[in-house]
């Protein structure tokens, strides 16, 4: 009965060998022969249920993916949960938290995508870490960095600073807050101290010897900070130029010293090379620092003029002596496809080493990501209920809040003036003056919000910072790991989280591809990036 019931038999055999061990070539102890030859299998009832919810469940081709222990996918409907244990397979169709995220009916619906570590991957594991004592850098160097309380490099440092001093060109692709800017400004710092010391540079040449491109001011500001800390032992100059002043701002900075390294935006670099206010003929290092963003369009032909000034080495050997070449390092968190064939049209990218990390463009393993189905006339609210429970259950701490337009960082910024929330505001559209000096009060500690548009999301170190709340969903999937990635960067607090708001059909793709990605452990779509192998120019 049970086999003419259930269909053919090696199928029954199969299946229940498959998921309950039965073992079919053993004598069967519920077989009997009745008179008329037929074979009757009496099955115990229990084991008859259990093979009855297997075919229920392959048939309706649900996966069991809830396991014991903690869970990676926690949602309202706990039967769209996953364990952090399974890995959904590529070809497993994922019944997804975010499914019908389109319809009306699915607002105040969540799902979280909780942390399954403690500790970010690029933070070097306990057993045999080494420490900045293993690298060949300078003991003032080392001093410097105990006084920022930087003990232990992450693997990124690891990685990048031998091949660095080696005289190799770099493309360094690790994920966000890994510390990607010591990893350059160590060895570069270090190579140029050396240099001085030897007298290989000459005294008082007045040009500059390293250029650090970034996108934006505040970034620049940020990591000429970093550059005078590691610079001071040595009496080496680091200056910035940015966008948004006149020429006569621009040619005052080089006008007396020529500073030993440069942080700049491209806009007012190439201004300036232009004016003939530098030259680039000693350079050492060309640094170009968020390289998605440098190379997209809005940038990407300015730095082909800027690189026309530059004589970039094609091996360690140019690097050295009188008349040496620079050394190009191209650092990123995001390369997404087709970066790889902007970059390949401007540099030789046969000539460069890459390192890149295991966990690029991968969801972030250690942040608790959730989203939240919203009406967009309830966001505010859900805000101001945001900034309560941190206030409430974590005492507080810095949060960032992202929108995608000017206008709507200026009408949230009115409203939370309206419920009494000090907070600050930035974005591109605010003049050089009132910009100036925004992020870094932030940075201090001055006031705890800063509401901010994509400007914010790219580079700055916001390491207090204990909630991101994405007000307005991003455009991106490079938008979202830059967003994200203002939290659980080294050196950072660990109990930190995302809270995106999920309003239009768009968004909901989005996070639709996002829950995927994270079920499955996989890059975010578009993102697979070409730089794993790159290849020489074509001539
Ligand atoms: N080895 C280290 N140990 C502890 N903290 C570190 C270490 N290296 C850097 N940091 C700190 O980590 C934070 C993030 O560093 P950094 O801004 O260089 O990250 P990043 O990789 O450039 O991030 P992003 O991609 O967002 O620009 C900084 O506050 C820095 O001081």
């Amino acid at each position: 009965w049970f086999i003419q019931h259930l269909g053919r038999t090696t199928d029954v055999e199969s299946m229940l060998t498959a998921a309950y061990n039965v073992n079919f070539s053993a004598p069967v102890r519920f077989c009997q022969t009745v008179g008329d030859d037929t074979t009757v299998i009496r099955v115990p009832r229990n084991l008859q249920k259990r093979v009855d919810t297997v075919k229920q469940t392959l048939g309706k081709n649900k996966i069991s993916n809830i396991k014991a222990g903690k869970l990676l996918i926690q949602s309202r409907n706990p039967s769209r949960n996953q364990s952090a244990g399974y890995v959904l397979g590529k070809f497993e169709q994922p019944t997804l938290c975010s499914k019908g995220w389109k319809h009306n009916k699915s607002i105040g619906d969540h799902f979280t995508i909780n942390n399954v570590t403690a500790v970010a991957p690029f933070i070097v594991k306990a057993v045999d870490q080494p420490s900045f004592k293993n690298l060949p850098i300078c003991k003032e160097l080392l001093e410097a960095l105990h006084n920022m309380d930087i003990t232990h490099p992450t693997t990124v440092q690891l990685e990048c600073i031998p091949k660095i001093l080696k005289g190799h060109n770099i493309l360094c692709a690790a994920e966000t807050g890994s510390g990607k800017t010591l990893s350059y400004l160590l060895p570069v710092v270090h190579r140029l101290q050396a240099d001085k010391s030897c007298g290989t540079h000459a005294e008082g040449a007045n040009s500059i010897r390293t250029i650090v491109l970034v996108p934006s001011r505040e970034l620049a500001e940020q990591v000429a900070a970093v550059s005078r800390t590691l610079c001071s032992p040595f009496g080496l100059l680091t200056k910035t130029v940015g966008g948004g002043r006149g020429v006569g701002h621009i040619k005052g900075i080089f006008r007396r010293n020529q500073p030993d390294i440069l942080v700049a935006t491209p806009g007012a670099l190439a201004k300036a090379l232009r004016r003939r206010c530098l030259y680039l003929s000693h350079l050492k290092f060309f640094v170009v620092d968020e390289a998605d963003t440098m190379f997209d369009h809005s940038f990407s032909h300015m730095l082909e003029d800027i690189l026309h000034y530059t004589h970039i080495s094609s091996n360690p050997r140019e690097t050295r002596g009188l008349d040496h070449k620079a050394q190009l390092l191209v650092v990123g968190a995001t390369f997404p496809g087709g970066v790889g064939d902007v970059l390949s049209r401007v540099m030789d990218l046969g000539s460069m080493v890459v390192v890149k990390s295991k966990m690029l463009h991968l969801l972030m393993p250690h942040v608790k990501q959730m989203f939240l189905k919203v009406k967009g006339a309830d966001k505010i609210l859900e805000l101001q209920q945001a900034l309560k429970q941190l206030q409430q259950e974590k005492g507080g701490g810095a949060v960032l809040v992202f929108c995608n337009k000017s206008a709507t960082v200026n009408w949230l910024g009115y409203m939370l003036e309206e419920m009494g929330v000090q907070h600050l505001r930035l974005q591109g559209e605010m003049p050089a003056a009132v910009r100036a000096g925004v992020f870094l009060s932030f940075q201090k500690g001055v006031v705890d919000v800063l509401v901010c548009t994509d400007i914010g999301s790219r580079g700055l170190d916001t390491s207090k910072v204990r909630l991101v709340v994405n007000y307005d969903c991003p455009e991106s999937y490079t938008d979202y790991i830059h967003r994200a990635g203002r939290v659980g960067r080294a050196g950072g607090p660990t109990d930190v989280e995302v809270l995106s708001f999920v309003c239009h059909p768009w968004d909901v793709e989005l996070v639709q591809k996002i829950e995927t990605a994270a079920r499955r452990r996989s890059c975010l779509p578009g993102m697979k990036s070409v730089i794993s192998q790159p290849k020489p120019k074509e001539m």
